[in-house]
Formats: C-alpha cells, sequence, structure tokens
C-alpha cells in the first residue's frame, strides 16, 4: 500500500515522471530484446552474396540477344554494374552484345571484330562475373590468366579491368616480359614506370629472399611480407603426380617446364641472389608432379666442376692464381692456351662482340660449316650410292665421325663444352672422299660388275616370262598415295624404253636412265643434308651463344690494345685439345 501511495503525487494522481521512468525502462527492454533477435536472424554476408549469386544465374538462361541494349539488360552484379556506370559505359557495343551473354552461360566464345569495336570489355566482364561468382578474393590466388600479344595490349586491358572491376574484392597484377623466373625485375621496371602506385607478389626462395628485399629497399620499394592463410593451402601434388601418370603429354610439359626453370634461374645475372645450386631441385620437381628430377646436365656438370679462376696481368701474362685449387700444371695450360689465342687475336684483330670469330686464313665459322657440310654430305654420299670398296683405307677419326657430332651437340645443346675459341676441324672427310675415290678408280671390283648384270638377266627372265611385279603401296598422313615398291622414275629424264616397242631392256639407255636417278637422288639429299646441317648449326649457335655466357670455367679480362678483353675458357675441353 505504502508502494502504491508513493507513486502517486499530491491529490492521489500517479506521479508522471515515474510512470516515464517505468515505461521507457520497459521500452528499452524490448529494443534490445528486438535488436539481440534480429542480430539472430541476420545472414552472414557471403550467404546474402551467394543468394544473390544464384538469383542471378537463374537469368542467365533467359538472357536474349535481341532485346539487349545496355549492359544494364545483362544479369550483372551490382558491383560490375557500378564499375560500369562510374567509367561511363553503360550502351554495349555490337560485340559486347553478341559475346557477353554466352560467357555467361559457361559457352567459350571466340569472338573477331575490328579494333576499336569494344572488345576488352566483351571479355572482362565476363571475367568480372566468374570471378564474382566462385565469391574470389586475394587471398585466394590467381583465379583467371589473361594473356596478351603485346605489352600495350596487356597494359591497356589492365588498365580497363581496374576501372570497371573496382568495386569487386580482388586484385589484378600485370606482368610483363618474358621468364616468369624475371617476374620481380619486370614488376620492378613496369566490388612502377608508371610512377603509380601498386602492389607486386614476388614469390621468393628462402634463398633469396634477403638479397631481393635489400635490394627492393634500397630502391626506396617498401616490402611487406604476406603470411599466408595455411587454410587455404591445398597440397595438390598427388593429384598432379596421377595426372602426369595418366598423361605422357603433361609430363613431358612438366620435364620441359622443370628444365626451363632451372635454365632461367641459371642465367640470372644477379647470382648472389639467384643460385641455380641452392634450388631445391627435388622438391621442386614433385610440385610439378614429378615423381623423378628430369636430369639437367650443366646443372650436374656445374656441381662437379666448381669454376676457377686465373688473373692476367696488363702485359699479358698469366699470373698467380686466385683459386688456390687450381694446380701448376694447369696454369701451364692456360699460359700455352692464352698465348695461342692472343696470336690469334694479334694476327686477326679483335673479334667484334656478338660475331662468331674468324680464323686468320679468312675462312668464317659459317663458311667452313658450310664446307664441311658439303664435305660429309659428298662423303656419305659416296658411301651410301657407291659400292664401297672392302679394303677402303680410313682413319679412325672419319670413321667416328657422325658420332663425334651427335655427341658434340647434344653437349652444347645442354650449353655446355662450347668454347668459343674451339678450332674447327678441317676438310677431314674431304680426304677420305679422295682417298675412297682413288681406290674405287683403281679397282673396280668385279663382284659389283658381275652382279649387275645379273640383276639385268634376271630382270630379262622376268620380263619373258611375264611375270607381274608385287606392288607395295603406302598413305601418307595427308591420304596421299606412295608407290614404295618397285621405286618410280623420279627424275624428268622420258622413259623411252616403251618407245622402242621391241622386248627386253636396251642396257645403254637404262644405265643412262639410271645415271639420271642417280643425280636426282644425290641432288635430292644434297637438299635435306643442306636443310639439316642449317638446323643443326643454328642450334649450335645459339647453344655456343649461350654457353659463352655461363659455361666458362676460367674468365680472364686483360688489356689487349687499350681496351679489356674477356676470356672465357673451358678448362675440361681444352685439356683434350691440349
Ligand atoms: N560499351 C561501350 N561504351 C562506350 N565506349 C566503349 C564501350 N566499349 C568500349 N568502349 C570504348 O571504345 C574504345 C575501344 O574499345 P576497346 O579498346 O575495347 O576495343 P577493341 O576492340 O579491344 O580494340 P583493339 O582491337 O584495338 O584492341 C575504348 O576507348 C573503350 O573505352
Amino acid at each position: 500500500m505504502g508502494k502504491t501511495a508513493g507513486s502517486r503525487g499530491p491529490g492521489g494522481r500517479p506521479d508522471p515522471v515515474r510512470s516515464f521512468n517505468r515505461w521507457k525502462k520497459k521500452h528499452s527492454h524490448k529494443q534490445s530484446q528486438k535488436k539481440q533477435l534480429r542480430q539472430q536472424l541476420k545472414k552472414p554476408e557471403w550467404q546474402v552474396e551467394r543468394e544473390a549469386i544464384s538469383r542471378l544465374m537463374q537469368n542467365y538462361e533467359k538472357i536474349n540477344v535481341n532485346e539487349i541494349t545496355r549492359f544494364s539488360d545483362f544479369p550483372l552484379s551490382k558491383k560490375t554494374l557500378k564499375g560500369l556506370q562510374e567509367a561511363q559505359y553503360r550502351l554495349v557495343t555490337e560485340i559486347q552484345k553478341q559475346t557477353i551473354g554466352l560467357a555467361l552461360q559457361g559457352k567459350d566464345v571466340l569472338g573477331a571484330a575490328k579494333t576499336g569495336s569494344g572488345k576488352t570489355l566483351a571479355f572482362l566482364v565476363p571475367v568480372l562475373e566468374a570471378l564474382y561468382r566462385l565469391q574470389w578474393t586475394s587471398t585466394d590466388g590467381l583465379g583467371v590468366l589473361i594473356i596478351s600479344p603485346t605489352r600495350e595490349l596487356a597494359y591497356q586491358t589492365f588498365e580497363v579491368l581496374r576501372k570497371v572491376g573496382k568495386n569487386h574484392d580482388f586484385s589484378a597484377g600485370l606482368i610483363i616480359g618474358g621468364k616468369i623466373a624475371l617476374m620481380w625485375k619486370r614488376f620492378f621496371v613496369y566490388l612502377f614506370r608508371y610512377k603509380e602506385d601498386g602492389e607486386a607478389l614476388l614469390i621468393l626462395l628462402p634463398s633469396e629472399e634477403k638479397g631481393m628485399v635489400q635490394q627492393l629497399l634500397q630502391k626506396k620499394v617498401p616490402v611487406k611480407d604476406i603470411k599466408i592463410n595455411p587454410e587455404k593451402l591445398i597440397d595438390i601434388q598427388k593429384k598432379l603426380e596421377s595426372f602426369l601418370a595418366q598423361d605422357q603429354d603433361l609430363k613431358e610439359r612438366a620435364q620441359r617446364c622443370f628444365v626451363s626453370y632451372i635454365r632461367s634461374v641459371y642465367l640470372m645475372k644477379d647470382k648472389e641472389i639467384f643460385d641455380v645450386s641452392k634450388l631445391p631441385i627435388p622438391e621442386y620437381a614433385l610440385s610439378l608432379g614429378l615423381a623423378v628430377a628430369p636430369r639437367v646436365r650443366f646443372l650436374q656438370k656445374m656441381q662437379k666442376q666448381p669454376t676457377k679462376e686465373l688473373v692476367v696481368s696488363q702485359d699479358n701474362k698469366v699470373i698467380e692464381p686466385r683459386a688456390p685449387s687450381l694446380t701448376n700444371d694447369e696454369v701451364e695450360e692456360f699460359r700455352a692456351y692464352f698465348n695461342e689465342k692472343m696470336s690469334i687475336l694479334q694476327k686477326g684483330g679483335k673479334r667484334p662482340e656478338g660475331t662468331e670469330y674468324t680464323l686468320a686464313n679468312g675462312i668464317s665459322d659459317e663458311e667452313e660449316e658450310e664446307k664441311e657440310d658439303e664435305e660429309e654430305m659428298e662423303e656419305k654420299l659416296a658411301k651410301t650410292k657407291e659400292p664401297q670398296p672392302p679394303s677402303v683405307p680410313s682413319t679412325g677419326e672419319s670413321k667416328e665421325a657422325p658420332g663425334q657430332f651427335l655427341d658434340r651437340d647434344e653437349e652444347e645443346e645442354d650449353g655446355h663444352n662450347a668454347d668459343f675459341f674451339t678450332v674447327k676441324r678441317h676438310n677431314v672427310f674431304g680426304l677420305d672422299l679422295q682417298d675412297n675415290k682413288a681406290v674405287q678408280k683403281k679397282e673396280p671390283s668385279k663382284s659389283s660388275v658381275k652382279k649387275k648384270v645379273t640383276k639385268v638377266a634376271e630382270a630379262k627372265k622376268v620380263m619373258k616370262r611375264n611375270f607381274k611385279v608385287n606392288k607395295k603401296i603406302t598413305f601418307t598422313d595427308e591420304g596421299e598415295l606412295v608407290q614404295q615398291w618397285p621405286q618410280m622414275q623420279k627424275s624428268v629424264l622420258k622413259d623411252t624404253d616403251d618407245e622402242d616397242g621391241a622386248g627386253g631392256i636396251n642396257l645403254d639407255r637404262a644405265k643412262e636412265r639410271l645415271q639420271e636417278e642417280d643425280r636426282f637422288d644425290k641432288e635430292e639429299y644434297r637438299k635435306k643434308i643442306k636443310a639439316k646441317h642449317r638446323e643443326k648449326r643454328l642450334k649450335e649457335r645459339e647453344a655456343r651463344r649461350e654457353a659463352s655466357k655461363k659455361q666458362a670455367k676460367v674468365r680472364v679480362d686483360f688489356f689487349y690494345e687499350k681496351n679489356v678483353v674477356n676470356i672465357e675458357w673451358d678448362l675440361s675441353a681444352q685439356k683434350r685439345e691440349l
């Protein structure tokens, strides 16, 4: 009762202040309860977005090209539409109208339209939407790779993407240049050449990190270490391994990829940062799905033969080796080699940079190789086309020659043993050829003559008996018919046997025809060999160029006619030569 009396004001009326306070308390309690309920019911953002995505996707099948005039006629995300509007893109161009819908529906699209017709947006809009549908974020790594034929186009595409996709959560990077291993250099050079802010992602080995970070800091590039969310890491190694085991082509690609990467690191200039010997080779192979690391010859050799250094004084004298491991014999060998090369330099002048060395006798590398080709070809022709007397005297060298070529090819392909001062062999085959011919002329083999007569006699017999010779016919990949046997006449000389009308074989004409066929064959063979050798030469030259850059076992800088000249010397190759 006292409480009731206390809540009433004078005259028994309720106290308005007290009533208000009571109401306020009750109201705020109700409000907080409502808020709590709302919060419980509120969906996470990703879930809301997922629902929006599924609504968008349901509209994909309703896309009707004829009804499209604006970007907003496509079922696009709000983020993309906003980006398009902010960049003043509203109406679609024809190529955009024709392609965006199909791409959204997941179809492969190959589009062609004239320059300036809006192709860039035609593929960028579907790209943005594809990433949005997957709720891709910048921490998910690479989601889309756009490859452009020119740097300018890559830059232009990057700019449009940044503009139109700025409301999305994912990031975009521009990589310009050749090898992926050079990514950091390229980066550096290029929902920063332009003096703009930007971010570059560098993926470095622990051994590369320190030096690289130092260099970046020197260039005043702020460096941030990215911590990767372990939950986002997926081990795909086993999957890769099983893919590779099923697909030989894929496996070979992985092997080529492995070798290319190793080579590219090997060619990096900053050896103190990018040290190929520090690469975790087996782990790298595994990461590509290769259970066994492919053999990389130059790596093996490099590991076996550390670089040694020699010092040459200003008056061109070899002085004490810097590397204590170099023996006196090796110094002597180098001295002899060096003096020999110096005398060539003095006779022929300094070798201009980037050209093949020219010998003092005036025959260039290329000319000499051409000559060698001809000679080798002549010898091969002599061996294959002309009967070879069993008593032909030949040196061991000429017998082994083709094998030597193969070996050298193989080695140089790996970028080894390519001493750019190596002197080519002279006329090795020519000598043999002359010998061969001389012997053949002097001693025509009786057995071969007899054999020819026998064949003719046999042929005559066959013709008399009216035998039909079996034909062997094959088809090329293009479905072209090729008669393998009896051999078709290839030369242009007319087959006149039939014209005689008389039976049998006109031996003189047959001989003439055979000679013509022979000449024709030789010519064909010559062309083939020439093409083959040209290809080989190009390969060798490329290999030499590479090797001269990287395979110096001994590297010397010295003064010659007031110029600094570099000599790179392959110690092991020289040992063989001396
Ligand atoms: N829907 C659009 N509305 C207005 N302008 C557009 C539209 N689409 C593209 N453009 C503009 O048209 C110009 C040409 O577009 P874009 O560079 O994409 O053409 P392209 O076909 O890729 O040309 P190229 O073949 O030269 O690469 C650009 O300036 C671009 O901003």
